[in-house]
């Protein structure tokens, strides 16, 4: 019998929807982008992350308007990009104080996640988003504040999340063994790079997405069907 000690999720696809992602949370950041470097842009956060935006696309001596249409067109791509998420929080935080949207969490999350907290687990995050957008999203998410079930948050600053050593440094900050630890994601090549480090994995397939026919992983609907 293997204990799980911890779990570690996802949050696009797997906690939330990708459509809230995709429609809601995007545009917003990208119809506000412009005016907040203009506006912001000398403040020495968001003057870092522009700074790497632009190291990581090569440009050297890039203007300000250049890296502008740089961020943008990589939210069209769905990059992810550290410097970008870490601008896209920033900009998210508004709409969030300002109520403009709350955080999509999928229907039976909360409670599944109250069940492992109050079963002993340990829960973090690990997603693209950053870990300001991740507090954000759930302090501000459609179930109410979630943020005090999670004991820690990862991002693209620990590593990619389609590499095994990401989840073997996730393992060591958070001192457990990844045996004992459950990923769980939407994405086949991130669970494969979770299993490649030793952990657990649960592999959400939301509906209306059809089931695997030769999963790699264990397949789950929802929370409700794990039990950890
Ligand atoms: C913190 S929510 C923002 C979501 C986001 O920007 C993103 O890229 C989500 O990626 P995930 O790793 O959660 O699938
Ligand atoms: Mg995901």
């Amino acid at each position: 019998m293997i204990e799980i000690r911890a779990i570690v999720t996802d949050i696009e696809g797997t906690t939330s929807s990708i459509d809230f992602v995709r429609d809601v949370l995007f545009p917003y950041a990208r119809k506000r982008l412009p005016a907040f470097v203009e506006t912001h842009g000398n403040k020495p956060e968001v003057q870092h992350w522009l700074h790497e935006a632009a190291i990581e696309a090569g440009l050297v001596e890039a203007r300000r308007q250049d890296i502008i249409e740089l961020l943008l067109q990589w939210i069209d791509q769905d990059r992810k990009s550290t410097a970008l998420k870490a601008l896209q929080g920033m900009i998210w935080k508004d709409g969030y104080e300002a109520g403009d949207y709350r955080a999509h969490i999928y229907p039976e999350v909360a409670a599944r996640l109250r069940d492992w907290r109050a079963d002993g687990l340990r829960l973090y995050v690990y997603s693209s988003g950053s870990v300001p957008a991740q507090k954000l999203f759930f302090h501000h998410s459609e179930a109410g504040d979630l943020s005090a079930l999670f004991a820690g948050y990862f991002d693209t600053e620990t590593g990619p999340k389609r590499e095994s050593e990401s989840y073997r440094r996730i393992a060591e900050a958070i001192e457990e063994q990844p045996r004992h630890l459950l990923f769980l994601s939407d994405i086949v090549e991130e669970l494969d790079a979770a299993r490649a480090a030793g952990f657990h994995t649960g592999w959400l397939v939301r509906e209306p997405q059809a089931l695997p026919e030769s999963p790699r992983h264990p397949v789950y609907r929802d929370f409700d069907a794990i039990t950890p």
